[in-house]
């Protein structure tokens, strides 16, 4: 029997589908997203992983050809019916792979976000720029060189800056794609820590290649095949006793 109590739903997708053009990439992924948890999306490469992140904030939207069938509810709102893409996209954030900060100084990179949501007050503008960068745990290596470039920080720290800067919209839910795979191994322990200290405040999705570290990080996994969702559950489940073979061949590495 299963003790841990259920968090409430985030987001609902439903019988979602996706083509680029003719070529069908997810079938029918359905999964229900509970709130401030790490959910990780696991699977050999090219099974829709990033297409289906990519859906959660529809940054698909920017690919021609695209077309989507099926509902995403988040907090009770279809986003593909509403089409506030920016309000969607300032709800739920993303941080990509590599480190994708602009040529300009760390405080800069941060501010960036909240200035173009119209934000001008300086002392306003220091509040959230220390916030969030005390949120990504990054503070204490950057206060004394906030006006330097982002781009002469190391790629770990350079990472935790773009989830300060993803913090500093004041997400809701902060999306994930292969975060520490550019990272050397202390470097990603780092992000690690922090994607499990940022879970009291948001719900995170993250694809990882890596499975050690779903199984350390994440409450959820969903197991991604061909475009579908062939198992979705607990992450210690999918972990020790799968229901499907094919999970099991996967997370015990026969493929992939
Ligand atoms: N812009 C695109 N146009 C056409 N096909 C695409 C596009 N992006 C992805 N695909 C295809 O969709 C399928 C799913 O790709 P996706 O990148 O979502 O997989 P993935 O599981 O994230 O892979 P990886 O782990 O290698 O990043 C693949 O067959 C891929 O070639």
């Amino acid at each position: 029997m299963r003790s841990k109590i259920e968090k409430a739903s985030k987001i609902a997708v439903k019988d979602l589908n996706l083509f680029y053009g003719e070529k069908q990439a997810l079938y029918g992924v359905s999964l229900d997203i509970r709130e401030k948890e790490v959910t990780a999306l696991i699977g050999p490469s090219g099974c829709g992983k990033s297409t289906f992140l990519r859906t959660l904030n529809r940054m698909n939207d920017l690919i021609d050809g695209v077309k989507i069938t099926g509902d995403i509810i988040i907090d009770s709102e279809n986003i593909y019916k509403n089409n506030d893409v920016i309000k969607l996209r300032t709800k739920v954030g993303m941080v990509f792979q590599k480190p994708n900060l602009f040529p300009m100084s760390i405080y800069d990179n941060v501010a960036y976000g909240p200035r173009m949501q119209g934000i001008k007050n300086k002392k306003e503008l220091n509040k959230i720029v220390e916030e969030s960068l005390r949120g990504a745990a990054i503070w204490d290596e950057v206060k004394d060189r906030l006006k330097s470039s982002a781009l002469g920080l190391s790629g770990g720290q350079q990472q935790r800056i773009c989830i300060a800067r993803a913090i500093a919209m004041k997400p809701d839910v902060i999306l994930m794609d292969e975060p520490t795979s550019a990272l050397d191994p202390i470097s990603t322990l780092k992000v690690e820590e922090l994607i499990t200290n940022m879970k009291k405040d948001y719900t995170i999705v993250i694809v990882t290649h890596n499975m050690q570290q779903a199984a350390r990080i994440s409450d959820k996994t969903a197991f991604f095949l061909n475009g579908e969702v062939v198992e979705f559950d607990d992450t210690d489940i999918i972990f020790s006793t799968p229901r499907d073979q094919r999970t099991e061949d996967y997370v015990t590495g026969r493929f992939g």
